[in-house]
């Protein structure tokens, strides 16, 4: 029996950001594992015109929760959504919500975050470093609270080479930016962010590390721990290889360069790709839950959740795995056929740029203009070119990450929970991993059907013969106006002409005396 899925049975567990890519996983772990789980609350905003319960019904309908239903098959009674706006006081959750809250919840999972890179800092602070301490104080308030696990990233200090499992203190008091930004208008914080998140390159990962300083400072005697995904990719193995429903981290690019858009990226092949399955961030969670509130750790311990100490691939494979998989399975409709060039060079990416996404676009628009329809494809690669710049810092560098903790918890783990709530990242496979991640892009994010495999394949030759007319075209037109004005492109020329001339008449002569 799991020790793990055992001490979940019978509690009120909360969490945050649940409507999230990990908070999805996470939930469809605790109930498959611990089906006898009292109650999760789930703190949810109405959305797109989606009432709460819509919203935990589109979920439970997905694929990702199929074992569940078989498992639990009342999951949805378990669930119990509370309506809650983090950008709020108090949330905005009602008096009587607040108060099941405090008197009932066991463990908080808080996962909820803004992870746009280019965040408002006003917005940024407020969902990862003020919504994080109001929910310290909530949970200051709940009699049977057992743990509190802040869910962080890996990347908080990325202006540091080397980190280890320890909250770094902040330049500026995190207390002292919280206030700054209640009288601070828009305009002096967009004037001010840049000095204020100095070498971190952006608002998201400057305010998790604020949200850190945070959770240590205000923890006071709460059982509290601090986990730092790095990259969270698709799942490797639960509920089911390949499940991933965002375009954050990777899952954008492969789908760019799947469709034929992103066709070379400014990233340093031999950087380490520091991905991490869902799964195994979940498995990790979990464990943790387990150990902060069984185990009660002196001080709040902070665990990396990372791949590249123990299981290194770096971007150049990566590349290479997704090209080969697009081989086996094409996506549908591709603009151009897919291609991956890896520069760190400054000019090469300019020209690349110029060459690969501006130009293509635009001839591309030009037809669409020609032929009546409106044009999109500059628009969109635009877009695509500053996503790129954005996630450029971040394919450009390695980071050493300790796994101290990490690894401790492991070896405390019985063997049936090292099995059940595996987080070896060892055992990781890369190029199935990778390959599955593709597929996953495509079943669960493109809703693209396997049987239009044989016509994607079939598309992408009629692309590179495009492409080969194209370049012959290019070279035919670029050769006819270099000899209308050299005389020397006229000698090689005509040089080339009669030299095949003669070896087409020696060839003829010499197969007329064979017959
Ligand atoms: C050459 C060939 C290559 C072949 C091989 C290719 C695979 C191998 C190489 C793989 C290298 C991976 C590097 C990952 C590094 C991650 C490091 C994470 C470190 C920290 C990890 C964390 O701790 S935490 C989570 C990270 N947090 C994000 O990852 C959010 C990012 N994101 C945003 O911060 C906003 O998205 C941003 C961008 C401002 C736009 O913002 P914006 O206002 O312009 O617009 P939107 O967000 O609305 O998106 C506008 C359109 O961009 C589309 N799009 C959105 N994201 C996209 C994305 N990642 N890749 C593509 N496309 C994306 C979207 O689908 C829309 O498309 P459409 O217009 O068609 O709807
Ligand atoms: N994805 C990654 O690569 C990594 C993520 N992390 C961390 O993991 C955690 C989860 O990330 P991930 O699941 O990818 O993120 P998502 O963007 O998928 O999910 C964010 C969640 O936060 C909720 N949320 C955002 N704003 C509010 C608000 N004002 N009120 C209530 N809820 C809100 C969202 O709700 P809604 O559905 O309503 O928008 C959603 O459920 C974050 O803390 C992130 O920093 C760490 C490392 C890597």
């Amino acid at each position: 029996m799991s020790m793990i899925a055992a001490f979940y049975g019978g509690k009120a567990i909360l969490i945050t950001g649940a409507t999230g890519f990990m908070g999805k996983v996470l939930m469809e772990k605790l109930f498959r594992t611990s089906p006898d789980l009292k109650v999760v609350y789930i703190l949810v905003r109405p959305k797109q015109g989606q009432t709460l319960q819509q919203r935990v019904f589109q979920i439970l309908d997905s694929k990702l929760f199929e074992k569940v239903k078989e498992v639990c098959p009342n999951v949805h009674e378990k669930i119990r959504a509370i309506s809650a706006d983090l950008n709020q006081n108090d949330f905005a959750i009602s008096k009587e919500d607040m108060k099941e809250l405090l008197s009932h919840t066991n463990i908080i999972f808080h996962c909820a975050a803004t992870v746009r890179f280019d965040d408002h800092l006003r917005h940024a602070v407020q969902l990862n470093v003020t919504a994080t301490q109001q929910l310290l104080l909530m949970a200051s308030q709940m009699p049977k609270l057992e743990a509190f696990i802040h869910i962080s990233t890996a990347f908080s200090n990325c202006n540091l080479k080397h980190i280890d499992e320890v909250v770094y203190p902040c330049p500026v008091e995190p207390k002292k930016i919280i206030d700054s930004m209640e009288w601070l208008d828009d305009a002096i914080i967009d004037e001010i962010t840049p000095k204020l998140i100095g070498d971190w390159p952006n608002t998201y990962t400057y305010t998790k590390a604020l949200g850190e300083v945070v959770v240590q400072q205000e923890g006071g005697n709460l059982n509290i721990a601090i986990i730092r995904p790095s990259i969270m990719g698709a799942t490797w193995q639960e509920p089911f290889p390949g499940w991933v429903d965002n375009l954050n981290g990777p899952s954008g690019l492969i789908i760019a360069a799947g469709k034929g858009f992103l066709r070379s990226i400014r990233a340093t092949p031999m950087a380490v790709a520091d991905l991490i399955p869902a799964d195994t961030v979940v498995n990790l969670t979990l464990a943790v839950g387990w150990y902060t509130a069984v185990h009660r750790p002196k001080s709040t311990l902070v665990y990396h959740c990372t791949s590249g100490n123990l299981n290194p691939c770096n971007w150049g494979k990566m590349g290479l795995q997704v090209l080969a998989t697009f081989e086996k399975i094409p996506f549908e409709r591709a603009f151009r056929r897919p291609n991956a060039d890896f520069t760190t060079n400054n000019i090469t990416t300019h020209y690349w740029n110029a060459v690969s996404h501006r130009a293509p676009a635009i001839i591309y628009d030009f037809y669409l203009r020609l032929t009546g329809r409106k044009p999109r494809m500059t628009k969109l690669m635009n877009r695509l070119l500053r996503t790129l710049s954005m996630l450029e810092y971040f394919v450009n560098r390695s980071w050493e990450w300790s796994t101290y903790n990490t690894e401790m918890l492991m070896s405390e783990l019985s063997p049936e929970d090292q099995r059940v709530f595996n987080f070896d990242v060892r055992q990781l496979n890369w190029l199935e991993y990778i390959e599955n991640y593709v597929l996953g892009v495509k079943k669960y994010l493109l809703k693209e059907d396997m049987a239009g495999i044989p016509e994607a394949k079939q598309h992408l030759k009629r692309l590179r013969n495009i492409h080969y007319l194209f370049n012959t075209a290019l070279f035919l037109i670029a050769w006819r106006l270099l000899i209308a004005r050299s005389q020397v492109a006229r000698n090689v020329w005509f040089f080339i002409v009669s030299f095949c001339y003669k070896f087409l008449s020696y060839f003829r002569a010499s197969s007329t005396l064979n017959v």
